[in-house]
């Protein structure tokens, strides 16, 4: 016992780095537990770090710098990313692990970074054993998945814009549900819960889509959140919805749809954003079945524009869905027209695996049995079986991937 305390590292500063930075070198080294607790005082405050007059990066434009950001932060690192041509991925998180390995990925690469629940991925958070009666698990995992993201993203020392994916109209309820925990959150903190949402009714009816999701927004929006919709659809599958035998006009929005949208939402609130389809598709396909056709974003800007009448050439925050599988050509294509926000999942979800296939695989003999391996016939197994071990492989490539997907989304080193 006394021999693991000494192992705990004493010299570990946990506050944002910034922080540690300004510490005097001459102050003793803080003993973790003050460390700890400072962080815990500090963690989503607002915090200005002390190389603010060096940095040009997108914290010069964020009031809370690390941390689950919301409001105008959210806002203005969206316009930011617009201005300095870059997205920000949108990582469908489904446990700890794989939110730690997007946040060590992004921190890193020096990004900022969007993490994000699906339905089902909401109520993985709950634990699979719990009824989805009315919602029931994704609701309280959404919430335990936000507590956690909180709780843990100001350690990564990167702004993260915590999020919830699609929503179709049968799910609503879901967002009901997390929109009485942004209440209650905001009543109590003077924020939401979560940065932003996402609600899709891109398979009903065009104006009961439009007409449904501003009154969501007229909902969100005395919280400053952000509400992302879907106009057009998105091939493959979601949420469990079959969209793969959809209607192929269907994959790409119209510019008169995206502007009937603009105009019903902007009187509401600034915080909104588009998923225009512009032929994408969830999940990864054999090569030549799926034609983006990101050009399309830039007429809906241009048209807007027109519409509008406004200087600016790019008036639309525009999301780009089913990254996986697509190309860096393809990606910087969209992020030229106005795409803030990439999501990106299946590629993780494989990346994720690899790490542990291979270990499993390479490891095999290690892991048949609790005692004994090639080494000898009594050697304990414990060192490799231990979940610590071989999922934090699953981490290592899955972060790995996330790095890749932040240099080719141009996130790298813009904070
Ligand atoms: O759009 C997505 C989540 O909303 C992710 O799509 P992929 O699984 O194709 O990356
Ligand atoms: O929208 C699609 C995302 O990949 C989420 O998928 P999921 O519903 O399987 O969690
Ligand atoms: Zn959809
Ligand atoms: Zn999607």
């Amino acid at each position: 016992m006394i021999q693991k305390e000494q192992h705990f590292p004493t010299n570990i500063c946990f506050l944002p780095c910034h922080l540690n930075l300004s510490l005097p070198p001459s102050l003793p080294i803080q003993p973790a537990s003050l460390a700890l607790r400072s962080f815990i005082n500090h963690s989503n405050l607002n915090i200005s770090p002390i190389n603010q007059s060096v940095n040009m990066g997108a914290l010069d434009v964020l009031s809370r710098k690390s941390g689950v950001i919301v409001g105008d932060d959210v806002l203005n690192l969206l316009k930011y990313a617009k201005e300095h041509k870059f997205a920000i991925p949108a990582i469908n998180v489904t446990s700890s692990s794989t939110v730690v390995a997007s946040l060590e990925a992004a921190r890193d690469a020096k990004s900022p970074l969007i993490l994000q629940m699906s339905q089902g991925g909401a109520a993985y958070f709950a634990g699979k054993g719990v009824s989805n009666t009315d919602q029931f698990a994704s609701i309280a995992g959404a919430i335990a998945g936000a507590n956690y993201i909180r709780s843990i993203a100001p350690a990564y020392d990167i702004p993260v814009i915590l999020h919830t994916d699609h929503c179709a109209k049968k799910l609503l309820p879901w967002l009901d549900g997390m929109l009485a925990a942004d209440e209650k959150y905001f009543a109590e903190h003077g924020e939401p819960l979560f940065s932003s949402h996402m609600i899709d009714l891109s398979e009903e009816d065009k104006e009961w889509n439009i007409a449904t999701t501003k009154k969501y927004l007229q909902r969100a929006a005395p919280m400053k959140q952000w509400l992302e919709m879907e106009i057009g659809i998105t091939g493959g599958e979601e949420d469990g919805v079959d969209n793969t035998g959809v209607d192929n006009n269907s994959l790409y929005t119209q510019p008169e749809d995206i502007y009937e949208v603009y105009k019903a939402l902007s009187p509401v609130s600034p915080y909104f954003s588009i998923a225009a389809a512009f032929g994408n598709v969830h999940g990864v396909y054999k090569p030549g079945n799926v034609k983006l056709h990101p050009e399309l974003l830039g007429k809906h800007q241009a048209y807007a524009k027109e519409k509008i009448n406004c200087k600016e050439d790019k008036p639309l925050f525009l999301v780009f869905h089913g990254g996986s599988g697509s190309s860096k050509e393809e990606f910087t294509a969209g992020i030229s027209h106005g795409v803030v926000k990439v999501n990106l999942d299946t590629d993780l979800q494989y990346a994720y695996l690899t790490g542990i296939r291979d270990y499993v695989l390479n490891k095999k003999d290690f892991i048949a049995s609790q005692v004994g391996n090639p080494e000898g016939e009594d050697k304990p197994n414990k060192k490799y079986f231990d979940p610590r071990v071989w999922v934090r492989e699953g981490e290592k490539t899955m972060s790995a991937r996330i790095k890749e997907a932040l240099s080719d989304f141009n996130t790298a080193n813009q904070l």
